[in-house]
């Protein structure tokens, strides 16, 4: 409505003031914190606004002064994580235990996916526009970083097709191999820190409090599950089916991921992805094997923090190659 709108243009005027500021002179006339507030009430009203949203908004574009801490975020449900299965035998146990509880003879289907080694997250797009990042934190409150992840590269800003006014896509941030490589030879010539592996890579990068230091870093992002999604979209009832339908609607998902008719075509996914592991572009440390039936993930739940319906089978440490 229309104060929102004049609300929203006398916080751009003033935050691209400061920004200058900030970038000119080295004393900002307004402390950090009054910064902070101002820029978060712009996001938020954009946000709330989506018709207010320009791309020449401060909030959008990457030279804006870095705020001085997170935000936190609530996640609306918990953010998992995931129990291991070190080997074939202890995979087989999670099988059997899951047709033991759901006391099915017949064989279950499940979606594999290769276990990306990076920074989970949680994206939320409002009316097809994205409005807020935040990472996984200890999966129940983590960090606003919706200024980071707009620089991701393959990250869609703005949705396509049918998709539900408000929708959570849960992913995982990473920095592919060559990439990592590159970043860390640039960042060495430059006496700059580098990092350990582009898990570390894409973590640090994403927790930047400047984020034109993020928009530098080459980050990915690839779906792997919804969070909250408005009520009245019709989703498909197979996990499998859901992560298409995110690819529908323009959010990036591994071309790795396969659905397979019972556990025992899980083995073969394993050593399929175990033997292409060195080729793939970006690092992984095992498959995650899921319950592909939604109805059967929702009668099997969680334990604690971490899903009766998924398991990260995880691959033998490789061996460090001491350069
Ligand atoms: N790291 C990774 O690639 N993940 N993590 C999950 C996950 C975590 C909790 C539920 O699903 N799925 C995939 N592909």
């Amino acid at each position: 409505d229309n104060n929102a709108a004049q609300r929203a243009a006398q916080l751009r005027a003033l935050i691209t003031r400061y920004n200058r500021e900030y970038y000119e002179l080295d004393e900002p006339s307004i402390p950090d914190a009054e910064y902070d507030r101002l820029f978060r009430e712009l996001q938020q009203l954009e946000a709330e606004h989506p018709q207010l949203l320009s791309s020449e908004s401060p909030t959008q574009k990457v030279g804006s002064k870095p705020l001085t801490s997170f935000r936190q975020v609530q996640h609306e449900t918990p953010m998992l994580s995931l129990d291991n299965a070190f080997s074939e035998d202890e995979f087989s146990t999670f099988v059997e235990r899951i047709k033991d509880r759901l006391d099915s003879s017949s064989e279950i289907a499940f979606c594999c996916e290769p276990k990306l080694d990076g920074a989970a997250v949680s994206l939320l797009y409002e009316h097809g526009v994205l409005v807020r990042g935040a990472t996984r934190g200890d999966g129940q409150t983590g960090e606003d970083i919706t200024a980071n992840v707009r620089t991701i590269r393959n990250l869609a800003l703005q949705l396509e097709g049918d998709y539900p006014d408000r929708l959570e896509v849960r992913g995982e941030v990473f920095m592919p191999v060559k990439a990592f490589e590159r970043y860390n030879e640039q960042a060495l010539a430059r006496g700059e820190k580098v990092f350990a592996n582009p898990r570390n890579a894409a973590a640090g990068s994403l927790r930047q409090l400047d984020s034109s230091i993020t928009a530098q870093r080459p980050l990915h992002f690839y779906a792997y599950g919804m969070g909250v999604v408005s009520t009245g979209t019709t989703l498909a009832d197979s996990h499998y089916e859901r992560l298409q339908q995110l690819q529908s609607w323009g959010l990036p998902v591994s071309d790795e991921v396969k659905r397979v008719a019972d556990g025992g075509s899980c083995h073969g996914y394993y050593q399929d992805i175990l033997s292409r592991r060195d080729a793939l572009r970006y690092e992984i440390d095992g498959v995650v094997i899921k319950v592909d039936s939604i109805p059967l993930q929702n009668d099997l739940g969680f334990v604690s923090r971490a899903p009766r319906w998924a398991i990260a089978w995880k691959f033998p440490a490789q061996e460090e190659i001491t350069t």
